[in-house]
């Protein structure tokens, strides 16, 4: 894998700027999450080690990977940003493996407010973005499954961008994934991968995930990469898991099953172009008659 000028490939990215020619390695991980928090933590830290031994540059990590997924659970498995045990833990992790950690979710504290929030670590182990989940889980299927969030959590008020070596990447938790303005503004921003940590559950995961993550990407024309928890039949909340990879041809690359796992695969940026030029349909938009706008 060879640096080169992103003039090369993508004429939109800033003159002088280096990224990998032929894209760059992304691990998604899909592990199991217990009850033991500082368990829970030491398995991530171990997963980004193996996947940089298996050549990633950006490993990322599931929602709600250092506390079970449970309302009943956020409050105490909390911890602030960027001091607390987790934080500490995957900036030691990034600087040490020195790769790029996307740091599926955790549930912050933030004065007296909670959040589900995800962090992105450098390879030098600085905290570069934190995404607080922006659209809050509370829904109700009745005789399947019953969410509410919003019970205990307060939602974030922005969007995230981050770079990773002149690409731009857009982040989104879970439910955010269901909402096609937001992507389509951090495409609009030049984003060529969006990654969402989520958990889907029994009843949405085998309706929606895998067509949410081909719709995202599909419309937006960009890649995607969904990262879930391993699933766990004696969990409160059964997670669907199924981490998933889709190219900006709407075409799903790689999967994992339910079980624990690791998916690792090479992101080719340049087919990002190469499909928005062949269907050109985001210079056919017609913004005379609609619009989305980012606010904040
Ligand atoms: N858990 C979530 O935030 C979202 C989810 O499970 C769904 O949208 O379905």
């Amino acid at each position: 894998m060879s640096d080169t000028s992103i003039d090369a490939v993508h004429p939109r990215f800033a003159k002088n700027t280096m990224f990998y020619n032929k894209g760059f390695r992304i691990a998604l991980v899909q592990m199991t999450v217990g009850m033991d928090k500082s368990k829970n933590v030491a398995q991530a830290v171990k997963e980004i080690h193996k996947a940089k031994e298996g050549g990633a540059h950006i490993v990322a990590l599931p929602e709600c990977f250092n506390s079970p997924y449970g309302t009943k659970y956020f409050n105490e498995y909390a911890e602030e940003v960027p001091c607390g045990e987790t934080s500490l833990a995957l900036s030691k992790a990034a600087a040490e493996a020195q790769v790029f950690v996307v740091g599926g979710t955790v549930p912050e504290r933030f004065g007296n407010k909670l959040y589900n929030t995800c962090t992105v670590w450098d390879n030098k182990g600085t905290l570069i973005a934190q995404h607080r989940k922006v659209h809050l889980f509370d829904i109700d299927i009745p005789n399947k499954i019953t969410f509410k969030e919003s019970e205990v959590l307060s939602p974030g008020d922005k969007l995230t961008v981050f770079e990773f070596n002149g690409a731009k990447i857009g982040l989104g938790i879970c439910y955010d994934l269901r909402f096609a303005e937001m992507a389509h503004i951090m495409a609009k921003e030049g984003c060529g991968l969006l990654i969402y940590p989520g958990a889907f559950n029994m009843t949405t995961g085998p309706k929606h995930w895998e067509l949410l993550g081909r719709g995202r990407a599909t419309d937006q024309q960009l890649w995607v990469a969904l990262v879930s928890p391993a699933r766990d039949t004696t969990a409160g909340y059964v997670a669907w898991g199924h981490s998933t990879l889709v190219d900006p041809w709407g075409e799903v690359v790689a999967k994992l099953d339910e079980k624990p796992g690791t998916l690792i695969y090479d992101i080719d940026l340049s087919i990002v172009e190469e499909v928005r030029s062949s269907i050109p349909i985001r210079l056919q938009r017609r913004t005379d008659i609609y619009d989305t706008v980012r606010k904040n």
